[in-house]
């Protein structure tokens, strides 16, 4: 017998997905199992290991390998594994189900159709029942008019267009929820387009599909079910991690004629995290894991205050410098070396230091998204452009300063000195005139607000205005009229087509506008992901060394994201929602401890849970009767000490 060891022991499972991926006979997988099993890692070794005659069969008939990730930048990981072959496509679910959709516009067009006449029909239903004169009266109302508005110009769309990532303005935009909706309804409705789908992709791989949105995993529940043994489905996931509740509940359950590889590993985190994890889990579906030999040992510790008055920086540098203690690990008195999670990215916003920019741009509509993920073309100028330019000067990197120019402005674009607006020497002057009035905002340490350096910005027209900004721009006129002509003619324009009107959108800005412009910087660095700071969401399938959560209710704006004073019972749960679990439904209980679940297992040697609550004392009973903390993990601190008017300003 050979020995199994812990590299090995689940290797069982690596070799059911190596054989399920035949092209002469391909089978669906589910692999399902627990945080760190190492599911990701399968699924890189099974395109990695696929054999050569698999991988020439496949170029030679032009096939694809469709992987689907979460994120993009697990999607970056696996194509950098997979050496960028171009047999493997490798996106995410958004961009997967686009790139089945685009380019059948007639087809969207009828669905799209068919879709607005029955939203229409719903709301005139809800509007005869419904009371004239009411918020949600007049609500209805405008949704109406736009969609009456989109139907009619269906017919003039030639080419629909969409953005993965962001936000989609335009009247040939889609929205997210349709491109999945579209995606959906073609593969089970429509045979070609099913045909189309078995020629390309013999095998479609799915990570965290716990979270791919139910009505596309239905449909490739149902597509796969209908095409038995033409295509393998492999679906990678653990339901105990959906986070989202776009995800499918029950998809454990609904793959019973997969074959169903198990994993009893966590590779990530040392023991004692495994036996939190486990605890939390056994609450769920009692599916337990085992940590390696060579990582024992660990530590977890919960600290406790009242939610009512704590000043919250002075408690958490408190429970840091507790960490680096009890641990002996002096990186945990280092802000960089932590990874902080907070549930909403306004409580990371608040302790990071940029909530004027972000309070504003976050609540606004259509904008949230693209402010969220760094991708707004407007913020994008701040922090692409402007932030570059002035930080480069700051340090005297003439160099990179004129490169940045060079890439953004239109003062110094050969193209346009070749449009004969003006020879090489003027744009550059105007260039360097516009920089040195930039930079006299910063003179003597000050930190101009964001409208300040806009209006200095525009004034000298070193780079284009997007058009939301143009509107908080009173005196903008004629300069931005010649500017956006120029940028117009070399196919720069940087306007969104948001139409003027759209006064929450400028409201929003004028607001953040005032923020100052160091917090620029801030934002940046958390959208780039280079802040110590994540959300409870955010971190799916990554892993940090020490890892701080922190549970605060009392600050937590979106009610319905979880409970943590529900789960910990020192809330009962509402009547409405005891209602809901009578009938099968899934309960803030169940979601927070999902949410808690993830968050604990991303630690690999130390984990602090900070918890705010209005009462510290029920939550340290519900922990250690659970068997969740010994009695020395948790940490009480006496009533007074961390109270915001005691604690040092900072
Ligand atoms: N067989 C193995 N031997 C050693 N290390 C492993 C093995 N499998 C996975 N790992 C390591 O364990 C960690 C977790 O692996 P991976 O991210 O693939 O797990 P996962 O199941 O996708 O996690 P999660 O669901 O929590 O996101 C990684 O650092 C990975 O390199």
């Amino acid at each position: 017998m050979t020995d199994v060891s812990d590299d090995t022991r689940d290797a069982g499972a690596d070799a059911t997905i190596r054989a399920c991926l035949s092209l002469d006979q391909p089978r669906s997988f589910f692999l399902y199992a627990g945080a760190g099993s190492g599911k990701t890692r399968s699924l890189k070794d099974a395109l990695e290991g696929l054999d050569t005659q698999t991988l020439t069969t496949l170029r030679k008939h032009s096939r694809k390998i469709a992987v689907i990730t979460y994120t993009n930048a697990a999607a970056d990981e696996i194509t950098r594994r997979v050496k960028a072959d171009p047999v493997f496509q490798v996106q995410t679910i958004h961009s997967f189900a686009w790139s089945l959709i685009e380019g059948r516009p007639a087809d969207i067009r009828g669905w799209l159709e068919r879709n607005l006449k029955t939203e229409i029909a719903e709301i005139e239903v809800a509007q005869a029942k419904g009371k004239a004169g009411t918020a949600a009266h007049d609500e209805r109302l405008k949704k109406m008019a736009s969609k009456t508005k989109r139907l009619g110009r269906l017919a003039e769309i030639r080419a629909f267009s969409y953005a993965p990532e962001g936000d989609n303005f335009g009247r040939d935009a889609l929205q997210h929820a349709e491109v999945i909706a579209l995606a959906a309804h073609f593969l089970t409705e429509s045979e070609t387009f099913q045909n189309i789908v078995l020629a390309r992709y013999p095998f479609i791989l799915i990570d965290e599909s716990q979270d791919t949105m139910k009505p596309l995993m239905e449909a490739l529940l149902t597509f796969e079910a209908r095409h038995r043994g033409r295509i393998a489905l492999g679906l990678l996931g653990d339901t105990m991690q959906r986070i989202y509740s776009d995800g499918l509940r029950d998809l454990d359950k609904r793959v019973g004629d997969f074959e169903q590889p198990a994993k009893q590993m966590n590779h990530r985190s040392r023991a004692r995290i495994i036996d939190l994890a486990n605890a939390i889990r056994r609450e769920d579906d009692s599916r337990q894991q085992r940590a390696r030999e060579d990582k024992p040992g660990g530590t977890v510790r919960v600290f406790l205050a009242p939610s009512e008055g704590t000043d919250r920086a002075a408690f958490e540098a408190y429970a840091q410098a507790e960490m680096a203690r009890i641990t002996g690990d002096p990186a945990w008195q280092d802000p960089e070396t932590i990874k902080t999670l907070t549930i909403e990215r306004h409580m990371a916003a608040a302790r990071l230091g940029f909530s004027d920019l972000f309070e504003p741009l976050s609540k606004a509509g259509n904008l949230k998204d693209g402010f969220r993920n760094g991708t707004l073309p407007a913020m994008r100028l701040f922090t692409h452009r402007i932030l570059p330019l002035v930080e480069a000067h700051m340090s005297g990197d003439a160099f990179t300063a004129m490169a940045v120019l060079r890439d953004g402005s239109p003062l110094v674009d050969k193209r346009i000195i070749r449009s004969d607006r003006g020879g090489q020497a003027t744009g550059l002057d105007q260039a360097r005139t516009g920089v040195e009035a930039l930079m006299t905002l910063f003179e003597d340490g000050r930190d101009p607000c964001c409208a300040e350096v806009l209006k200095v910005v525009a004034e000298h027209r070193l780079f284009p205005i997007p058009g939301q900004l143009r509107h908080c721009l009173p005196d903008y006129g004629s300069v931005a009229q010649d500017l956006a002509d120029n940028i117009d003619e070399l196919d720069l324009d940087t306007s969104e087509a948001i139409p003027p009107t759209e006064n929450n959108f400028t409201e929003a800005w004028t607001q953040a506008l005032e923020a100052p412009f160091s917090q620029v910087a801030r934002y940046l660095a958390y959208v780039e992901d280079r802040s110590p700071y994540g959300t409870h969401q955010g971190v799916k399938g990554l892993e940090f060394p020490r890892v701080m959560v922190i549970a605060d209710d009392a600050r937590t704006r979106f009610k319905g994201l979880a409970s943590y004073e529900t789960l910990f019972d020192v809330k009962p749960l509402s009547a409405a929602s005891r209602k809901k679990a009578d009938q099968g439904e899934e309960t803030t209980i169940e979601r927070t401890r999902r949410l808690l679940y993830v968050t604990c297992t991303r630690a690999e040697d130390s984990l602090a849970l900070v918890l705010y609550s209005e009462s510290p004392d029920t939550i340290q009973e519900f922990l250690i009767s659970k068997g969740w903390m010994a009695e020395d993990e948790v940490v009480m601190v006496e009533a007074g000490t961390f109270d915001q008017e005691a604690a040092p300003q900072s």
